[in-house]
């Protein structure tokens, strides 16, 4: 194969599952597209933006969509078409019925089905197909996360001459819960084809470099790896592959920018009095996932009302949830039961043209997210597990006031370095609602240290900061 594959102009390939835009057809049959949800897309992008060239390999978002290469000059996109199986089989099935919920704490039981499994393997076939064809003699490749950890070895075999990164968006599970793969070895060896190996957090590398060692027997380093550095090394036959954690941010002088602009500052106001002025507004934002501890923080707000600790009359909450993966069982059974949630609240403590909770089941455009995030006094992110959660990120960013406050599960990626944040254990409901307590009222000044540091925290450690500390420490490889 090796010699077969003719090569491409594209210097830097992003490769991911979806494109950074999803294509959308409209009821009278036309298309048009529209941005992809997710974190993953959310930092990608300014990255690209920064380079003069570069080409994004991934699927357009709708099964069976035949799209030639949008080639602009700036980010060229290779769509990768997935049939309406494939999507059923490698995205909703494997990768998140089975690797989703198996990284992510087995918070629901992952499905091991060997029809999948093939699928998963062919579809990852395909991806490194297209990249081979788009990338140029020598260039870098990214690989991204979890849905195509088959690609690097892939790609190498058919590629020799690429140097390639793979990124991990989700947590890598602790040892225990990996072995329960079937294909754990195909996963370890898969990914061992790329030259970097990064992860949001050192627990994820080490747990990597632990699996190497154990599954494969080969020989790596044991000391710890460090927050971009001391990274830890697996030696092969022929090369040495290098494991990093590389903790993942947003734009953050961007959204500072946005969430300072006068007309969004207004509409920040405009949401407040379209609400009726309540004394304190709660919020949160979130894809809908079980992951994402949204019913926690409603059952929380639930008991807080209940036990008259909160004023129905004077507090909302604003949930905002976007649309994901809506055919799989347990996002369906999620949102029911979210939606129940909601309904008993507002029944229970609502008045006519005043319920407590307002939840949109949609996603919102930017500007208007960030004037949401400066309306709101307290941003609730509750995940049981989350790779970082980009969302807690984004709410500090934009606090350049040092208004509102942070209530931040334990269990996020972005836990670790936002120690400022008012820390919960979302699986200590009490925990859960004292510290919204006290996060509704601090006392001002305290309030204002506390969103200080973590403001500066994000913008000291933007995705900027993350794409130069990965990409550097994958150039090296090249010399
Ligand atoms: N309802 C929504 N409307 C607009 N953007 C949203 C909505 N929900 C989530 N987002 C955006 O999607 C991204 C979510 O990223 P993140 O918190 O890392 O979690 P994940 O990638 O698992 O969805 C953020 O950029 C966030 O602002
Ligand atoms: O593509 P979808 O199936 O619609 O899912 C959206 C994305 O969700 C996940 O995001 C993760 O990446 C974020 C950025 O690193 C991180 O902050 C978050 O904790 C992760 O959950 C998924 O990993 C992406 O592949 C999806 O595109």
């Amino acid at each position: 194969m090796k010699d077969t594959v003719p090569h491409g102009t594209s210097d830097f390939v992003v490769v991911a599952n979806r494109l950074p835009v999803d294509m959308e057809t409209l009821d009278d049959g036309t298309t048009r597209w529209k941005r992809s949800p997710g974190g993953l897309v959310t930092a990608l992008e300014p990255i690209l933006h920064d380079r003069e060239r570069g080409s994004w390999v991934g699927w357009p978002g709708v099964p069976d969509a035949k799209v030639e290469p949008i080639v602009s000059g700036g980010i060229d996109l290779y769509p990768v078409e997935l049939s309406s199986d494939e999507v059923s089989r490698y995205y909703e099935g494997f990768s998140n019925a089975t690797l989703w919920p198996l990284y992510h704490d087995v918070l629901v039981a992952p499905v091991f089905d060997r029809d999948w499994w093939h699928s998963y393997l062919d579809v990852n076939r395909h991806f490194a197909e297209e990249t081979a064809r788009t990338a140029a003699e020598g260039a870098t490749v990214w690989v991204q996360d979890y849905q195509l950890q088959l690609v690097p070895r892939l790609l190498r075999e058919m590629r020799p001459d690429l140097t390639i990164g793979f990124f991990l968006h989700i947590p890598f599970p602790p040892v225990e819960l990996f072995m329960q793969l079937p294909w754990r070895k195909e996963f370890v060896e898969g990914l061992l084809g790329a030259d970097l190996i990064g992860f949001h957090l050192p627990g994820g590398a080490n747990n990597f470099l632990f699996l190497a060692r154990r599954l494969l027997g080969l020989d790596t380093t044991t000391a710890g790896v460090g927050v971009r550095s001391a990274l830890g090394r697996v030696t092969l036959d022929d090369r040495v592959v290098r494991v990093g954690a590389f903790p993942i941010s947003v734009d953050s002088r961007q959204l500072v920018e946005q969430a300072t602009d006068p007309a969004i500052v207004e509409r920040a106001a405009e949401i407040r009095r379209e609400l009726g002025n309540p004394r304190k507004i709660l919020l949160g934002v979130d894809r809908l996932d079980y992951t994402k501890g949204i019913d926690l923080r409603l059952s929380a707000l639930g008991e807080l009302l209940d036990e008259g600790r909160l004023d129905p009359s004077d507090t909302v909450m604003v949930q905002l949830a976007t649309p994901s993966r809506e055919r799989v069982e347990h996002y369906m059974k999620m949102r029911s039961s979210i939606e129940e949630q909601v309904s008993h609240i507002n029944g229970d403590h609502g008045q006519i043209g005043r319920p407590v909770v307002h939840y949109l089941y949609q996603p919102v455009d930017r500007s208007e997210l960030i004037a949401l995030f400066l309306a709101a006094d307290v941003m609730l992110v509750t995940p049981m597990r989350d790779g970082m959660n980009l969302v807690a990120k984004e709410y500090v960013a934009c606090r350049a006031d040092l208004g509102g406050a942070l209530v931040l599960s334990e269990f996020a990626g972005a836990a670790a370095e936002l120690r400022g944040a008012y820390l919960v254990n979302p699986h200590d409901l009490d925990g859960v609602k004292n510290t919204i307590m006290a996060a509704l009222d601090p006392e001002r000044e305290q309030g204002r240290r506390r969103m200080s540091r973590l403001h500066r925290q994000v913008l000291d450690h933007d995705v900027h900061r993350w794409a130069q500390s990965f990409l550097g420490a994958l150039s090296p490889v090249v010399d």
